[in-house]
């Protein structure tokens, strides 16, 4: 990775947002991250890897070996013209981790190999905002039991009053005819 080591904030990269500056950050360099898989397996036991808020992170046994891999800083000013997917979706890409977007396009490795040419550095993962995660709301507590236990508390009250007014009324209508 190019970059000489420099280390950025998500503040210092968001404000490069334009056409004649535009930085972005992605973890694009998957087949590195599973070459470094490997090496954690044989060293921590790693159990699982997952991507989850577009970090690949590696999970062992015990919990301390948790390993949150580095996110790249890439400066695609001069790539903007060249770019086959166009300079709008680059564009839209800026001022966010981007890695999402990158990877639902599923960039060839030629695409990925490309990269190294624009990485300037590495993002400070403690500076970036994590994504908010759409959380289904809590349905109201539906108890089915309760719900039929009532209705038959009230058929119980109710039946009887109808059967009582039913008499009723047949012996008023048998009253008067
Ligand atoms: C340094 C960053 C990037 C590089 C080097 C790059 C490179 C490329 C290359 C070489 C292609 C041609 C297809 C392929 O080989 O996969 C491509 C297509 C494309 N890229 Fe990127 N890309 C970058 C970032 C992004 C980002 C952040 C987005 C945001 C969504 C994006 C969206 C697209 C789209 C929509 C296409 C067209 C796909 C198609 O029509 O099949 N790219 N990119």
């Amino acid at each position: 990775m190019g970059g000489d080591g420099k280390v950025f904030t998500f503040e210092e990269v968001t404000v490069h947002n334009n056409h004649k500056d535009c930085w972005l950050i992605i973890n694009g360099k998957v087949t590195i991250e599973i070459s470094i898989y490997s090496k954690i397996k044989a060293e921590t036991k790693v159990l699982l890897l997952r991507r989850g808020s577009g970090v690949w992170e590696g999970y062992s046994e015990p919990a301390e070996h948790i390993v949150p891999y580095p996110k790249y800083v890439y400066d695609v000013t001069k790539f903007m013209e060249d770019h086959p997917g166009g300079d709008e979706v680059l564009l839209s890409s800026t001022g966010q981790d981007a890695t999402d977007d990158f990877e639902d396009v599923g960039h060839s490795d030629s695409a990925r190999e490309m990269m190294g040419e624009y990485c300037i550095g590495d993002i400070d993962a403690s500076t970036v905002p994590q994504r908010t995660k759409y959380r289904t709301p809590k349905q109201p507590h539906y108890n089915q039991d309760k719900t039929s236990e009532f209705i038959i508390k009230i058929l119980q009250f109710l039946v009887p009053l109808a059967i009582l007014g039913l008499a009723f009324g047949i012996r008023m209508y048998t009253k008067s005819t």
